[in-house]
């Protein structure tokens, strides 16, 4: 095979990590591969919250332009931090199977627990999903924003900014960190974020067809595929960037798929969480079946509280 395949990602540890699986499975497959790092503004704006930025593709758009440019053939990204709505030329072909979905807490001290509410706890996070829920279901715990690479993270921690880090399992295990992990938390209170724990493969839609099925069966997972895209179709009605907590998690079982998903205020007062189920067949009805519930049980006025509260 002649074809090298330019792989291009950002450049934190995570980032490069999820480039060398996926590089590992193009090679599996024969392919050959180059990896191309990029800056992106969310590197570099380390200091400001995410929130502010603006969530819209502040990951992606460096890679969406030499993604167009042709100077790489796909950008690599956590499934996670990957816009709903794509920008008009781009399209995500393959999903790799997702790694063990929930969310953790992890700390260099030992016998914490969320549920210990007779001592005080401080959790870095910089999510508003985390935040949110945490508010709603553990209003004892503290929050502190911590932002930065993973790395970044555990010094500020172990600097004293906070006991503890509430994070993605997937992140921490890829880095090699599982022994910071003191409590796994449960999916249905943290129900994780749409895409958490899959890489997603985004190519230009210009990109050779041939090419491109190479890729995707190199590197698609077919189950991830059908909950991502279910979870993805959620996300898309509620125009949820990453500054929103919204959550939804799909699962399949035997021709079924089982989504769960919903929303919570940002100040934890009230949680929406519905469950639909229907035929892998058709994933992305499911999702939009979900927003149409979460919505009608109170959601669109959480989300319009919420879209206001952000700008
Ligand atoms: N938003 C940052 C981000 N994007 C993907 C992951 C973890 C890996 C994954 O879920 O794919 C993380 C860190 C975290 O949330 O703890």
């Amino acid at each position: 095979m002649s074809n090298l395949i330019k792989i291009g990602t950002r450049g934190s540890k995570l980032a490069l990590w999820q480039a060398y699986y996926v590089e590992s499975l193009l090679q599996k497959a024969g392919l050959q591969t180059e990896i191309v790092i990029i800056d992106t503004k969310g590197d570099q704006v380390l200091d400001v919250s995410i929130s502010k930025i603006g969530s819209k593709g502040v990951f992606t758009q460096e890679l969406e332009d030499q993604l167009h440019d042709g100077r790489i053939d796909i950008a690599v990204h956590s499934a996670k931090d990957m816009q709903s709505n794509l920008p008009e030329g781009f399209e995500i072909i393959a999903f790799t199977e997702r790694e063990t979905e929930n969310d953790v807490i992890a700390s260099h001290k030992k016998d914490l627990n969320l549920s210990d509410a007779s001592k005080p706890l401080v959790l870095g996070t910089s999510s508003t999903r985390r935040v949110a829920t945490l508010k709603h279901f553990y209003p004892h715990v503290k929050t502190v924003e911590v932002r930065g690479n993973l790395q970044t993270r555990i010094r500020k921690m172990e600097e004293g900014l906070c006991d503890a880090l509430l994070l993605a399992y997937a992140g921490v295990h890829r880095m090699g960190y599982d022994e910071m992990i003191v409590q796994k938390l449960d999916l249905k209170e943290f129900t994780p974020a749409v895409g958490q724990g899959s890489v997603a493969i985004e190519v230009a839609k210009s990109l050779d067809d041939s090419i491109k099925n190479q890729i995707i069966s190199a590197c698609n997972h077919t189950e991830t595929e059908i909950k991502l895209r279910a979870e993805r179709a959620y996300l898309r009605v509620l125009e949820g960037g990453c500054s929103i907590p919204v959550f939804a998690l799909a699962k399949t079982e035997g021709e079924n798929v089982v989504l769960e998903g919903g929303i919570v205020s940002l100040d934890g007062s009230e949680r929406i969480s519905i469950t639909v189920s229907g035929s892998k067949s058709d994933p992305e009805a499911l999702g939009e079946q979900l927003a149409e519930k979460v919505f009608a049980a109170g959601g669109k006025t959480i989300l319009d509280e919420i879209k206001k509260n952000i700008e």
